[in-house]
């Protein structure tokens, strides 16, 4: 058996003041840094230690990983660092807040853009972050102008097969600290989730959920270590 832990982030500020975040990177608030202080202490009452742990280059999921690493007294752990774990792109939404969107464009639509497979959000007139260096190695076409979860999940699924996969089948538990939608994406994959009902599935901040494989790297448990 193997284990897989995924967490996403603590509360954000863009979380508290109710913002669309996607690749936006903003850092955790009190409140988050306590949950992420909370789920690496509920990984410790439960005796998981990795091998590896994998995060997004945004700050929000990285503070959350070094937390979580602190409490469980594995701050020495290989860590890797990717935008194919970064959140979802949310287009011309980002920064604009989300209780505005309704009233301005309905619940129905803001409920498809946030919680839809396909939807794409209303996409920017050509992509941000060109001249950040984290993004820098990236192709232009990597940077988008807006994603759906479907396209975040196809950038994320490359991730899993090259980097997380492998280690697992290896015998090696891994840790991902990520964001809302890549973790949603990432469970569609594992629980075979389909494209209609994983509008029904939130990550809520800071919740470590484990999913124990066999050798073949079968689901055969999950379970929510839930904090308070
Ligand atoms: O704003 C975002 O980037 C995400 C996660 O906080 O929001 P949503 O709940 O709409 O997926």
């Amino acid at each position: 058996m193997v284990e897989l832990v995924i967490i996403r982030h603590g509360e954000s500020t863009a979380n508290r003041d109710d913002l669309y975040t996607g690749w936006t990177d903003v850092p955790l608030t009190p409140l988050g840094v306590s949950q992420a202080h909370q789920a690496g202490q509920r990984l410790s009452e439960a005796g998981l230690s990795f091998t590896d742990v994998h995060t997004s280059v945004l700050q929000r999921a990285i503070m959350t990983t070094h937390i979580v690493l602190a409490e469980t007294k594995q701050l020495w752990l290989p860590e890797h660092k990717s935008w194919r774990l970064n959140e979802r792109h949310y287009g011309a939404l980002r920064g604009r807040n989300k209780a505005q969107t309704k009233a301005e464009y309905g619940e129905a639509q803001v409920a498809l853009w946030r919680r839809s497979y396909a939807e794409v959000p209303p996409l920017l007139p050509k992509p941000e972050h060109v001249d950040d260096r984290r993004y820098a190695h990236l192709p232009i076409t990597a940077l988008t102008r807006g994603e759906s979860l479907e396209m975040a999940y196809a950038r994320l699924m490359p991730y899993w097969i090259d980097q997380v996969a492998p280690r697992l089948l290896d015998g090696k538990n891994q840790l991902i600290v990520a964001h809302g939608s890549t973790l949603r994406a990432l469970i569609k994959y594992l629980d075979q989730v389909s494209d209609a009902d994983i509008s029904k599935v939130e990550v809520p901040n800071a919740q470590p959920i484990q999913y124990t494989f066999d050798k073949q790297l079968r689901v055969v448990n999950k379970q929510v270590l839930r904090i308070d």
